[in-house]
């Protein structure tokens, strides 16, 4: 019998049935989360990086537990930048990393481009098997990729975000998805901000006011480690 839970959220409650549910983990490639990835070499904070690292493997062992897709995203380009577009692109003007290698040559090359080190998810959350590994090349994960093929194919319509940035790309992916009809969750400590400590507050305020719901690490983990896998059989 498929189950249905009740997740702590604001501004209210949200409904969920888990097989109609995946994690959504955006980019904690070492470009994001480490000492020497693109977000630190272009000054900013990443200091509650680790923090986060720790939340999103608990919240993926729960998520697992109860047979909960997982979705993993890298952000980035191949080597030669092709897909990062050039001057006519606005992504090349906005690019923190594409900036950051035009203002430091010896770093070309280097940043978020596959085959890098930086381009690679973090030591701790490497995918296990049944995990889905998707790659994107602009902020949202619904721009250009086969998330949305990848979900409705399986049912899925509630989305739970975890990663980095809260402001940027778990933002503009979870309201993409708002537009495409799919429940946006985000769990506010499983995620971080590039850039100060208001932005995330401001990303969770837009996403609880306007776009979806905001939980925690402990709430999910709360109802959905409660789940046995074999009561979620239809
Ligand atoms: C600033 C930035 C954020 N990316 C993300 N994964 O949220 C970038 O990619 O430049």
């Amino acid at each position: 019998m498929a189950q249905t839970i009740t997740l702590p959220c604001r501004p209210e409650p949200l409904e969920i049935d888990p097989t109609k549910t995946a994690v959504i983990v955006i980019d904690m490639q070492n470009a994001y989360a480490s000492p020497g990835g693109y977000l630190d070499l272009a000054g900013f904070d990443i200091s509650g990086a680790k923090a986060v690292i720790q939340n999103i493997k608990g919240v993926l062992e729960t998520a697992r537990g109860a047979d909960v897709q997982v979705v993993y995203f890298q952000n980035g380009w191949d080597p030669d930048y092709v897909e990062a577009g050039g001057p006519g692109s606005p992504n090349w003007h906005k690019s923190n990393a594409l900036k950051t290698m035009r203002a430091r040559p010896e770093l070309e090359g280097t940043l978020l481009a596959r085959g890098t080190w930086d381009y690679e998810l973090v030591d701790e959350l490497k995918p296990q098997p049944g995990d889905i590994q998707l790659h994107k090349t602009r902020y949202s994960g619904f721009f250009n990729s086969q998330l949305d093929s990848v979900l409705r194919s399986r049912g899925i319509r509630n989305l739970v975000f975890v990663g980095i940035a809260t402001n940027v790309c778990v933002e503009s992916t979870l309201r993409d998805g708002f537009f495409l009809e799919y429940f946006g969750v985000v769990l506010e400590d499983a995620t971080h901000q590039a850039g100060p400590e208001f932005v995330q507050q401001a990303a969770l305020y837009n996403i609880e006011k306007f776009f979806g719901w905001v939980s925690s690490v402990a709430d999910f983990k709360g109802v959905v480690g409660q789940i046995a896998p074999d009561t979620q059989e239809a």
